[in-house]
């Protein structure tokens, strides 16, 4: 039955709706030209100073990134992952800017994330969203379930390599210091979409740093 194959696909299509209403009526946000996902930025939404700070907090805490999955597929993603402290302003802010541009609720989503990237390290294709038939989807249904939108900035630039590439499309997306990347990871129905397939491409020279948001469909905890 499609209910219990994409739960929630009801409520998550409305969040979609009352999301993308939001961002084409806002005049700083641009939408890539492709029809098959939703992916927009926002040029300079991070100042450069916060930028710098966030980059200090990852700094002090970073550790080797985790898969959702758990499976024991090394090298599949080389980065390093840290939880920033939810209590600090600059993180606190930011937090409030993102809900504030999509109209999504914070405690809806994960707590923010940041990510190193050093010279050659990379994180492989691979989706945003939960695949519900896998082992770990009854850990995450529990706490959250399926993720919506996608919300990253990228806290600096960097020197040659790095992108962001949606590797189904040919959408490229080079780190800018403070722009906001956000896409929708369902359709329009609230399913799934195949074509939000990404990758972080290694980074060639110079080191990269990002801060990440996933939103849920219910509360996250
Ligand atoms: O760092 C990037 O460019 C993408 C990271 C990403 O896709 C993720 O953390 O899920
Ligand atoms: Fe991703």
């Amino acid at each position: 039955m499609a209910g219990s194959v994409h739960p929630d696909c009801k409520r998550l299509a409305r969040i979609g709706s009352a999301v993308r209403e939001r961002l084409t009526a806002d005049p700083s946000v641009q939408r890539f030209p492709e029809e098959r996902a939703e992916i927009y930025a926002v040029e300079g939404f991070l100042h450069t100073d916060d930028c710098a700070r966030l980059i200090g907090l990852i700094e002090g805490i970073a550790r080797p990134s985790g898969l959702v999955d758990e499976a024991d597929w090394p090298q599949y993603r080389t980065s390093y992952s840290s939880d920033i402290d939810v209590h600090d302003d600059t993180v606190r802010a930011l937090d409030d800017s993102i809900a504030a541009l999509t109209g999504l609720r914070l405690d809806c989503s994960e707590s923010l994330q940041g990510q190193r990237y050093r010279c050659g390290e990379y994180f492989h294709e691979h989706y945003d969203w939960f695949d519900t038939s896998a082992e770990y989807w009854r850990r995450e249904s529990e706490c959250g379930g399926q993720r919506s939108w996608t919300a990253m900035v990228y806290l600096n630039c960097v020197e040659e390599g790095g992108s962001t590439d949606f590797t189904r499309m040919q959408i490229s997306v080079p780190p800018l210091t403070g722009s906001l990347l956000l896409w929708n990871n369902l359709c329009p129905d609230g399913t799934p979409n195949p074509w939000t397939m990404h990758a972080a491409r290694p980074v060639v020279r110079g080191v990269k740093y990002v801060v990440t948001k996933w939103f849920r469909t219910r509360r996250w905890c």
